[in-house]
């Protein structure tokens, strides 16, 4: 059962135990749940109930079951069929709106909104994983090189920003819809979280400008390899130069006689031309305005200036709850933790900070896709450019030119660029960093459930000594209060300056089924009200596999379905993103891999088709419904079968300390001879060898670099074997002309004829700066004729910056650390599964829950959740794992008897017991033993156990 999941969630990314010495000085931590919730209502809270009343006064909830959903053009709308009652599916008695009754609907509406609900919730985020390729390679070495480091690398650490490979523009406009909840206002005073004002009251008319939205023309596919804010283009582009396209395109509409105004600008975009030249004019007011406005703020920072400035430069007419704080702090130069729930404005609070502030304002984002989506929605008075792998030497020149004249505000940047010398040394030539934006901060944290060991660079002493940066927003959606102590403090934020508003979004409504057919259920589910009547839906899967075959049911059954996942082409999904967002389908199926960068605000229902795997998960996919505000159903169907599946799966990247121990003795091998010179270590060969995965090893060399104690550096990473064919001169000949021919000789091996070297080996020897020299190089000797060559082996990068005393104890840390990562996982899938079994089984309903409509009490469970401590066992509800079982230690037995040619750990047996494949076992291989994922339902560790008592004694009868 190796899995197809996209969401690796499997993977540890185990990284470093934090420092045990917190920085100095040191950031007063959250002490406990209650510390952090009083702490984050700061002067928020205050003004909660006044803003509820007002609002549930201001605006009703609408039904999206009363929304005329308009059917696209080129997919025909699913035919209605008669609708189901949820209530008939096993494990629940679900009584969702029918159409047919509309009394009921809206008291169902109401009786989810007037529950008594809790007003602050943690939440969500949309940080997905990287999806990790590996190619085959032989060799596993480390090998020296010069000590200055390579600044590009052909597969480097670059590749986990650039994973986000999904492009294409998203629509934003969503469906008009004019309908009225019958009694709405009741349900709307209990709502905390007012994100339908944005929805009702569209926002006064933004100011324009010249070259209004900030346009991105995407490369990730390879097409368009531009990443280009447009007004920034506008302002240095000559007016004769759109004088002389203005004149082209006149001419051109007057041979073709006809007076058309409309062409179509360089980039695509339709642009009408009097219109774009009326608004130059006014733009030229609006950015006095806007610039008088700034300066006000930067004289007084009152509420009514920024109150202003926001009116200006967005249009709106206020701040929502957590925004006008965090800006204020920010502006005044504090570090500031803010939790806002997902779609609730976050990004606003930069953007408002990066115009006040002097300085240039450094977002750090996961990924490319988020970064462009945030580009994008840059308001056009604020100009904004990125920087990652994709981008050509000369788009990236481009940028740092623009950086040094003072054209670009906000930068946005990977983690992963951190690593990069030459990006941190390249602020000393433009105007002052004023603030560092840590995007999706719970990647910091190794105890949330997306962690980012390139995240682990981010600590508030680098950005100080490195960037010269004392302010920094920290911004999440999903943390708990574990997560969010370790964020603040390797971000050095005092617990006074963490704001946190109510997390949840009540116009979800949540309903849960434990089912044991679950495509029967989930066709049942389509089939009934309120589902019928949503135009748009997410399906969410565990598993590629399942996506494609879920979408293939849904489109046999009527029902326009489309699947998305990362191992469809990018291309496809950019297409399948953009007709979903343009209304054109209306159902995708989807792993994880969908709803990065997501700007469609009228999703209607979020299905999971499997259980999340961890409540932050859940909450964030959740999330991606009704962020326009109207209600919103979000279905949970889960079986315990996935939870089993899930549960092995979280085992798949645990290691043993032996294996840390090797994995240690290979980097530190002739470490004396190597300080400073740069070595390598091939991924796919190391993976197998010590049967860690490759993903884990980047984790512990992540620790080696910034816990406790620096012992290497690392570099981007670099395909290092490279072979080269001789095609003009022979080998002899060019390299007597040649001394780096000849070194090169020196250092390869021949095979079938060609030379093939390891590049940091050559490197180092000839004693050249950077790998970059040497590249150039051979693309002359290539360019002349002379040769072709190949790269391969894609390997980690490093320095030596000193070697451990004690490599056992070493290991010993790296290894327990990675194991309570482990079991954090688990204790999360646990708490998921637990949350939906109770809803699903022991609810008692008494909370306003009813039939499968559960929001109450998982909001509870929820809130609980996030705001607990997550040390504290929580054993409400036993999980469902079996601690052993009287047939496992036999079937061990037998097992190791019919493989007694094969040498195994108690971690390799165990998982082959779990049905799940590593580097060294691969389920291509072991898959085929009928032992294969026969213990699945039996506690992993215990498996474990069970192993290594039936290896100690093969082993002592072997001795005996
Ligand atoms: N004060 C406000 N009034 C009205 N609308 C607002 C306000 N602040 C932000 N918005 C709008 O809310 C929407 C969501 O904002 P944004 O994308 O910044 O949310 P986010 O919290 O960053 O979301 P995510 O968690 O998905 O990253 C945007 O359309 C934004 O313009």
């Amino acid at each position: 059962m190796e899995t197809d999941s996209d969401s690796d969630g499997s993977h540890i990314s185990a990284t470093p135990p934090r420092d045990t010495t917190p920085p100095q000085p040191p950031p007063p931590p959250l002490l406990s749940s209650n510390k952090v919730r009083v702490a984050a209502t700061i002067s928020s809270r205050s003004n909660t109930t006044s803003k509820l009343k007002r609002a549930s006064k201001q605006k009703p909830l609408k039904s999206r079951n009363e929304t005329k959903t308009k059917p696209a053009e080129d997919d025909p709308l699913p035919i209605p069929l008669p609708s189901a009652d949820f209530s008939i599916l096993p494990g629940s008695s679900i009584k969702i709106h029918n159409r047919s009754n509309a009394i009921s609907t809206h008291s169902s509406v109401e009786n989810l909104m007037q529950g008594s609900l809790p007003s602050k919730f943690a939440s969500f985020s949309k940080i997905r994983r990287p999806f990790f390729a590996a190619e085959l390679t032989e060799e596993n070495t480390i090998r020296p090189a010069p000590s200055t480091p390579q600044p590009k690398s052909t597969s480097g650490s670059d590749c986990v920003e650039d994973d986000g490979t999904f492009a294409g523009s998203v629509s934003r406009e969503a469906n008009s819809r004019t309908a009225h909840v019958n009694n709405p206002s009741k349900s709307m005073g209990r709502l905390p979280n007012l994100i339908r004002s944005n929805a009702h009251q569209p926002p006064a008319k933004r100011p324009k400008s010249a070259g209004e939205g900030n346009f991105v023309r995407l490369n990730i596919n390879g097409y368009g390899r531009k990443f280009t804010n447009k007004w920034a283009k506008k302002r240095t582009s000559s007016t004769s130069g759109f004088r002389k396209s203005y004149r082209k395109r006149k001419a051109k509409s007057k041979t073709e006689g006809e007076a058309d105004t409309n062409a179509c600008d360089e980039d695509g975009l339709v642009v009408d031309i009097p219109q774009q030249q009326e608004r130059c004019r006014n733009s030229t007011s609006a950015h006095e305005s806007i610039q008088q406005a700034v300066l006000d703020v930067r004289n007084e920072p009152s509420d009514e200036n920024l109150m202003k400035l926001l009116k200006l430069t967005h249009g709106y007419e206020s701040f929502r709850e957590g925004q006008l704080e965090a800006i204020k702090q920010v502006v005044a130069g504090r570090s500031v933790m803010l939790v806002l729930p997902t779609g609730f404005g976050k990004s606003l609070c930069y953007q408002l900070a990066a115009l006040i502030l002097p300085g240039i304002t450094l977002v750090v984002s996961p990924l490319v896709a988020l970064m462009v989506d945030q580009l994008r929605q840059l308001p056009p008075m604020i100009q904004g450019a990125l920087l990652c792998s994709n981008q050509t030497s000369e788009e990236a020149s481009m940028t740092l030119q623009q950086l040094r004249e003072g054209a670009i505000k906000v930068l946005f940047v990977s983690p992963e660029r951190f690593l990069n010398a030459q990006f941190m040394s390249m602020f000393q030539t433009t105007p002052p960093i004023s603030l560092v934006v840590v995007d999706e901060a719970h990647c910091l944290s190794e105890w949330s459930h997306n962690f980012r060991p390139s995240y682990l660079r981010l600590k508030a002493s680098l950005l100080r000594a490195r960037l010269n940066v004392d302010c920094i927003l920290a911004m999440t959606a999903t943390a708990t209060i574990k997560t969010l102590n370790v964020v603040m403090c390797a971000l050095e934020i005092p617990a006074t300056n963490f704001i946190q508003t109510s997390q949840i979004r009540e116009n979800l409504q949540l309903s849960v089924t434990l089912s044991d057919n679950r495509l029967k259920d989930l066709l049942m589910l389509m089939k009934s009200t309120p589902l019928t009547e949503v135009w748009s839906i997410i399906i969410y899967c565990k598993f590629q596999s399942e996506t494609d075959l879920l979408s293939k049911h849904l489109c046999d059954n009527n029902i326009s379905a489309k699947s998305y996942h990362s191992g469809i082409p990018a291309k496809v999904r950019s297409r399948t993103q953009e007709r979903f967002c343009s209304n054109k389908i209306r159902v995708v199926v989807a792993t994880v891999a969908f709803g990065m960068g997501l700007d469609k605000s009228d999703v209607g229902a979020v299905i999971h088709y499997s259980l999340p795997e961890n409540l932050e998960e859940y909450v964030q996919e959740t999330g991606r419904a009704g962020r326009d505000g109207r209600l919103s159903y979000c279905h949970l169907l889960f079986d315990e079968l996935t939870y089993f599946k899930l549960r092995s799966l979280l085992y798949s990247d645990g290691v043993d300390e032996y294996a840390v121990n090797r994995l240690l003795g290979q980097i530190f091998s002739n470490s004396t001879n190597l300080h400073g010179k740069i070595c390598s270590l091939v991924k796919e060969t190391a993976s197998r060898k010590l049967d860690m995965k490759e993903q884990v090893i980047l984790t512990v060399l992540t620790y080696l670099e910034v816990g406790e104690m620096q012992y290497i550096r690392l570099l981007p990473q670099l395909d290092v074997a490279c072979t080269l064919y001789f095609h003009k001169t022979s080998p002899e000949l060019l390299a007597a002309k040649d001394t780096l021919v000849a070194t090169i000789l020196k250092k390869s091996e021949i095979k079938q004829g060609n030379y093939t070297f390891d590049i940091p080996s050559v490197v180092n020897s000839i004693g050249i700066s950077s790998v970059d020299i040497l590249s150039n190089w051979l693309q002359k000797l290539k360019s002349q004729g002379e040769i072709t060559y190949e790269v391969k082996e894609p390997a980690f990068c490093f320095t030596i910056v000193k070697k451990p005393e004690d490599f056992c104890c070493l290991a010993t840390h790296v290894t327990r650390w990675l194991s309570e990562v482990e079991n954090c996982k688990v204790r999360k899938l646990d708490a998921m599964f637990n949350a939906a079994t109770f809803a699903a089984k022991a609810c008692t309903k008494m909370d306003g829950c009813s039939g499968s409509q559960h929001t109450q009490c998982l909001q509870k469970k929820i809130l609980d959740y996030f705001t607990r401590d997550e040390n504290a066992p929580s054993c409400e509800f036993p999980t469902k794992m079996e601690h052993g079982s009287p047939f496992l230690q036999a079937d061990i037995k037998v097992f190791l008897q019919s493989n007694s040619h094969v040498k195994f750990t108690p971690r390799a047996i165990a998982r082959i017991m779990h049905g799940i494949g590593s580097p060294a076992y691969p389920s291509t291989i072991w898959s085929k033993t009928h032992f294969w994922g026969r213990y699945s339902k039996v506690d992993f560790p215990a498996v474990m156990q069970a192993a290594m008592t039936e290896l100690m004694k093969s082993a002592g009868k072997e001795v005996s």
